[in-house]
């Protein structure tokens, strides 16, 4: 099978007053059509600086120093800006750890599906108005919500809203950088499995980071467990679960609250 996206040897440094700081050194991963791999490591490892630079939404002072992301073969690090306009919410979306990162506060939420429809092909207000009903009863959020601003929302719906307008153009790859680290477990579950279930209806890949690596073990085929900048091990969730190879990775679950430890559910099973 040939890979949605391939990341070769990704190197970032963060360009500061005095040395530069390499947040991610020499990283390398595949993620396969309709596969959900799992990114955890402890905070700081470099996590959200993979997510960033592979949407190629780095800002200064990040700086990709080397290597080659491929999305669908193509090289990602050369699009022009129209390439990547294109490219971003229709064939890759983010969603991030606080919705207000994905959601304007002074602008409805229809009026975010109607500027990022439009920005991608011709479309009626009607027609627009149509398909953010269609995406918020997707995701279980009735559809008069459209109208409210992101605030009227709990940080739940809002989850749910940044999810659906992930969606609407239905990407190849959703990068999800801690989705649900702000909800309660409840919503957290909830939500989770509602990206499980349209996984299976609509047939994208994820990629999953948090810092939780017994979620992640619940929802992943497979997962990358990383550290300082790099990927110290990378597997099945099984094996990553079962038989970490890794001093480090049995240390993240020894660190584990005794509960969450070692899932033996299924994955699906959130
Ligand atoms: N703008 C910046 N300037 C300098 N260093 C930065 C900047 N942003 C992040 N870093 C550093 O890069 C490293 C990786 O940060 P990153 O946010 O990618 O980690 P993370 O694994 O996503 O952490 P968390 O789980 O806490 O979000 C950290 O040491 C961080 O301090």
């Amino acid at each position: 099978m040939s890979a949605l996206l391939s990341v070769e040897g990704l190197r970032v440094d963060y360009l500061t007053a005095g040395e530069p700081f390499t947040a991610v050194r020499d990283i390398s991963f595949e993620i396969q059509p309709n596969e959900i791999l799992g990114l955890a490591g402890e905070s700081g490892c470099g996590k959200s600086t993979v997510a960033y630079a592979l949407m190629r939404l780095h800002k200064p002072p990040a700086l990709v120093r080397r290597g080659r992301i491929l999305f669908e073969g193509r090289d990602v690090l050369s699009f022009s800006d129209k390439d990547l306009r294109a490219w971003r919410w229709s064939e890759v979306s983010m969603v991030f750890q606080s919705a207000m990162n994905s959601l304007s506060p002074v602008m409805t939420i229809f009026r975010q599906f109607y500027d990022m429809l439009r920005a991608h092909g011709p479309i009626t207000k009607a027609e627009a108005q149509d398909r953010t009903a269609h995406m918020l009863e997707m995701v279980g959020i009735p559809a008069d919500r459209m109208h409210s601003h992101p605030h009227q929302l709990s940080g739940g719906m809002r989850q749910r809203v940044a999810l659906a307008l992930a969606l609407t153009l239905q990407p190849k790859l959703i990068i999800m950088d801690e989705p649900t680290t702000a909800l309660d477990v409840v919503v957290q579950r909830e939500i989770l499995q509602e990206v499980l279930r349209l996984k299976d209806e609509l047939g994208f890949s994820v990629l999953f980071i948090t810092h939780d690596i017994a979620l992640m073990a619940q929802i992943s085929d497979r997962i990358g467990i990383m550290r300082a900048g790099e990927i110290v091990e990378i597997g099945t969730a099984a094996q990553i679960v079962t038989s970490p190879s890794h001093d480090y990775t049995r240390s993240l679950w020894e660190a584990m609250p005794i509960l969450a430890k070692r899932p033996k559910g299924a994955r699906h099973a959130v």
